[in-house]
């Protein structure tokens, strides 16, 4: 996957590279994200198209009223579930305050002198622009009037126990420590970045989960492969020792009667 800048994006003379596009944070890249993404992956290889998904190196909500916002994953792990995706190219805004002064009409105008958007993905309550002032209807008003004019589908929500999956959901999950809760939001184990348990405990700009035990799955090789539960405790000296300083992620799980 191509990840590029918004700055070098918008330079491009490129109008005629046709693709498919989603917009958003994405952070957990949860079910109900997946659907949008796999929308612009299927469309991009049944047409020949490029897969594309505009996003934020930070929440812009970090940048509005709530400058204590923060993600469950990092930029990486995001970039990461994107990739895995099938993304092709993931281009990355800087939510600066000049660009959160944009009008939605004018970020689809400057996307479209740099690409020709054939299939664009979004979700039903999904707003943008400055305030979120443009929302799927208005998207949708402002490329009827366009030619070529892209295929724009507006996903219904994905429920999941009859509530809105939603990032808001994740981060609540891994805040009260239901990693479990976040599996089945998003279809895959919670991961951590052990960076952010080493360096930024206290002032992390990523959710953490509580402080506690938690079980690591591992694999140790000697002649044969050999997978064994580890645990290791978040919150207390031991998360900071250097035993976990060699790992990039550890995929955390919470421990259960069966596991101890
Ligand atoms: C050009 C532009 C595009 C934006 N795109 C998104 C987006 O894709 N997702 C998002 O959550 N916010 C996006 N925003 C920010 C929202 O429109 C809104 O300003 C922000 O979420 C703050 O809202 P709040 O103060 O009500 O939380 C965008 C803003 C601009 C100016
Ligand atoms: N459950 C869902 N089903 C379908 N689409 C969704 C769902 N949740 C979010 N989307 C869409 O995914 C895109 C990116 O949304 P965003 O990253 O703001 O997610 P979010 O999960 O709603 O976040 P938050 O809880 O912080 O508001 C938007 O178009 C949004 O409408």
């Amino acid at each position: 996957m191509i990840v590029s800048e918004w700055d070098e994006f918008i330079s491009r003379d490129s109008h005629a590279v046709p693709a498919a596009v989603t917009i958003g944070v994405f952070d957990g890249v949860h079910l109900g994200h997946q659907e949008l993404i796999t929308s612009i992956c299927r469309y991009s290889a049944e047409h020949r198209v490029r897969s594309m998904v505009f996003t934020f190196r930070a929440s812009p909500k970090r940048h509005t009223r709530h400058a204590q916002h923060r993600n469950v994953q990092s930029l990486r792990q995001r970039l990461e579930c994107l990739q895995e995706l099938g993304v092709q190219e993931t281009v990355l805004i800087d939510f600066t305050r000049k660009f959160s002064r944009m009008k939605g009409e004018d970020f689809w105008n400057i996307v479209s002198r740099c690409i020709t958007i054939r299939h664009l993905a979004l979700g039903d309550d999904f707003r943008m622009g400055k305030n979120g002032s443009l929302n799927s209807a208005g998207i949708k008003r402002f490329f009827a009037g366009q030619s070529p004019s892209p295929e724009i589908i507006v996903f219904t929500p994905v429920l999941v126990d009859g509530v809105r999956v939603s990032s808001s959901r994740l981060r609540d999950a891994v805040a009260a420590g239901d990693l479990a809760q976040y599996a089945r939001l998003t279809g895959r184990p919670y991961w951590v970045e052990t960076a952010a348990l080493l360096h930024h405990r206290d002032n992390a700009d990523i959710i953490l989960p509580p402080s506690g035990r938690y079980m690591v799955p591992a694999a140790v090789a000697d002649g044969e492969l050999h997978t064994m539960n580890l645990s290791v405790c978040l919150g207390s000296s031991d998360a900071t020792s250097s035993s976990i300083e060699s790992f990039y992620a550890l995929q955390l799980r919470q421990i259960t009667q069966d596991s101890e």
